[in-house]
């Protein structure tokens, strides 16, 4: 797919004179089944170029078989619907899949060629923090730290693409936090369409501008949050966000305790 430029750097409202952008992920009628179950169905989604949008759902929901999907890594799901995304896709996991025998420069320009991307890589290391780190070896990094380092592998592809499945689920609340605002950083300094998988409402809210929860193998509630960057956990205003998404997601007042929603404990 062509890559719009204009709107990876700027994002005007479409005008009667300006044509629509075409939208970077475009998903018809998706539909994904396991062993006659049926996991995706018919599933109709538009990502925008440039947006950082969350995909929120409960476990087994099916977050990871659509973002899987839109990567390219699920043959299976070929020929299901309509589906469309461009060249650049990078992915980024809960673990940051470092090879333990490379050193921290060479697994984020694995795959890459060349002194361009050697230089990008090392650009992409200070971008997340990790400058003098390059000959560090995995084991040598904090959870936070190998996280980074994943991001920088994925921005040294020039992402349109940034696919993220929860990729900081495994940090503590201090680092994730950390994390959340690196990740926002580099979005707005790169604009790639992101889609971030993630079980935390607060993760959702603060970071992206529009928040999907995949429900019964639909999209159930596709919300704008409209409210500015940089935003605080504890913004009142954002509650009523929480509020819509946490009954989208079935959570009743009863229950966002830390059994029924664990991750909210962490930002209150
Ligand atoms: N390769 C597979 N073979 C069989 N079943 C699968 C496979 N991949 C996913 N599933 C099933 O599809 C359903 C959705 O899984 P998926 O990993 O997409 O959910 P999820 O919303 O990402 O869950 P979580 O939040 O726990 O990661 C689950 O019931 C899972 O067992």
């Amino acid at each position: 797919m062509a890559t719009h430029t204009e709107q990876l750097t700027s994002r005007p409202a479409p005008s009667a004179t300006t044509a629509p952008a075409a939208p970077a992920v475009r998903l018809r009628g998706l539909t994904r089944s396991f062993d006659g179950r049926t996991v995706l169905d018919h599933v109709d989604l538009d990502l925008p170029a440039g947006q950082l949008t969350a995909l929120l759902g409960h476990s087994g929901s099916g977050k990871s078989t659509l973002l899987r999907a839109i990567a390219g890594l699920d043959h299976e799901v070929v020929g299901s619907g309509e589906l469309s995304a461009p060249d650049r896709v990078s992915v980024v996991f809960q673990d940051s899949r470092l090879l333990p025998w490379r050193r921290v420069l060479d697994n984020v320009l694995l795959g890459t060629d060349g002194k361009e991307a050697a230089e990008r890589g090392r650009a992409a290391l200070a971008e997340v923090g990790l400058a003098g780190r390059e000959r560090a070896w995995p084991n040598e990094l904090s959870g936070g730290e190998a996280q980074r380092a994943a991001l920088a592998r994925s921005l040294v592809r020039e992402p349109e693409l940034l696919l993220a499945d929860e990729p900081f689920g495994a940090l503590d609340a201090l680092t994730r936090i950390k994390m959340h605002g690196l990740l926002r950083e580099l979005w707005e300094r790169h604009r790639p369409s992101v889609l971030l998988v993630t079980h935390d409402v607060d993760e959702a809210i603060v970071l992206a501008d529009r928040v999907l929860v995949l429900d019964q193998g639909r999209i159930g509630l596709d919300l704008t949050i409209d409210r500015a960057h940089p935003r605080s956990y504890r913004d009142p205003l954002l509650g009523e966000y929480r509020e819509r998404l946490l009954a989208a997601l079935g959570v009743t007042e009863d229950h966002t305790g830390s059994e029924a929603h664990p991750d909210q404990e962490d930002h209150q």
